[in-house]
């Protein structure tokens, strides 16, 4: 039998909340959405805590927008359960599913704002919709706007708006009825990498600030690096690989996964790349280390353990939720025997990912 849920206007949770999702603000328990033979989502599970950034990543087609729709009631699964703050939306009627989306704040890539609304009253319509009055929306639209750095443009039109700007006004509209989660679909698609940077920002100290749970959906990896906790990978309606951002940009498992890191770690240059061949005199390794690994002195300890000289050939260390993440190449002497397979097996002794890429003869 279908059981409805009510949901009080001050978003209280309801009698029969699921008791052991209580600090779960979104559960996903293998969802699936199928069109016709294409399974849009293909058994999803994931939640997300209170106060957690969780992004969503995949590539063009991997099912993100049904997930969104799913979860915002637009769209139906098959099967499977949609728990927001413990209920079950799957199984909500329309009249039901009306109040939860309130809980639910959304921001999209192209803004979605009222052109012919101001700023404020663009900030202000959440409130509008749900009965508040006049001076309760304006006062809670003037405090969003100061959040968002926007005050001085509550009587502008959204067309007077730079991109970067719209999205603020975007995020002070979706934060307006104080929502449980909020969703971002491919929210800096549409900016330039400067004005991305500072929503970014922004969307992070509104989640530390207020301790807003955000799901976030991109197909951009960098969007996840910067303020994510955690990341799940789908692909053809499946995540591929889920955990903290870090250890995930640190030993990325799925090939789907490192190629949507591909273009934010460092790769082996192209010109040493068509060198390679299966034997010479130089080795050209790739090692990966990453959290307490890459704090201590590695080459160092290498160099005092298998005694002999190596070049530097391109690499890097990032941060990634304050853990080091280091992606070397190096290029080692390969004439006596065993010194490549000494210094691999010394690395991963140190719990470093080692791999050998190739050989170049020193003759290109
Ligand atoms: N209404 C629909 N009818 C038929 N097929 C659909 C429909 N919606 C989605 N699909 C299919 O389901 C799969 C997942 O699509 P979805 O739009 O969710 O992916 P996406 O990750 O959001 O892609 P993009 O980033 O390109 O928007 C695709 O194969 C798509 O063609």
């Amino acid at each position: 039998m279908t059981q409805h849920f009510a949901i009080t206007e001050a978003g209280e949770p309801p009698a029969k909340a699921d008791p052991q999702q209580a600090e779960q603000v979104v559960r996903l328990v293998d969802v699936k959405r199928r069109f016709g033979t294409t399974p849009a989502i293909d058994g999803i599970s994931l939640s997300v805590g209170k106060g957690e950034v969780l992004g969503i990543i995949g590539r063009s087609g991997a099912g993100k927008s049904t997930l969104i729709r799913c979860l915002n009631g637009l769209e139906r699964p098959d099967s499977g359960q949609i728990f927001i703050e413990g209920r079950d939306i799957a199984q909500l009627g329309e009249r039901d599913l009306q109040p939860l989306r309130r809980r639910i704040g959304m921001i999209f890539q192209h803004f979605n704002l009222l052109s012919a609304k101001t700023v404020e009253d663009n900030v202000a319509l959440p409130l509008k919709i749900e009965g508040r009055s006049k001076a309760e929306r304006r006062k809670r639209a003037a405090e969003l706007l100061e959040l968002v750095g926007l005050s001085e443009k509550a009587k502008a039109y959204p067309a007077s708006l730079s991109g970067g700007q719209k999205q603020r006004v975007g995020i002070a509209r979706a934060l307006a009825a104080r929502p449980a989660l909020l969703l971002s679909d491919e929210a800096t698609s549409a900016l330039d990498p400067e004005t991305t940077r500072s929503i970014l920002v922004l969307l992070k100290d509104i989640n530390r600030q207020l301790g807003l749970t955000v799901l976030l959906v991109t197909h951009e990896m960098e969007v996840v690096r910067s303020i994510a906790d955690r990341v799940a990978v789908i692909d053809t309606g499946r995540i591929v690989e889920e955990g903290p951002v870090w250890s995930v940009f640190a030993d990325p498992k799925s090939q789907i996964t490192q190629s949507l890191l591909g273009g934010i770690r460092p790769q082996l240059p192209a010109e040493i790349a068509v060198l390679l061949k299966p034997a010479g005199k130089e080795a050209i390794l790739r090692i990966d280390v990453a959290g307490e690994a890459a704090r201590g002195p590695l080459l160092s300890d290498l160099v005092a353990e298998v005694p002999g000289a190596f070049r530097l050939i391109h690499g890097g260390v990032d941060h990634v939720q304050s853990q080091p993440v280091a992606s070397l190449f190096l290029g080692v002497p390969a004439i006596k025997a065993d010194h490549v397979a000494r210094i691999v097996e010394f690395l991963k002794t140190r719990n470093a990912r080692v791999e050998v890429l190739g050989y170049v003869t020193g003759n290109d």
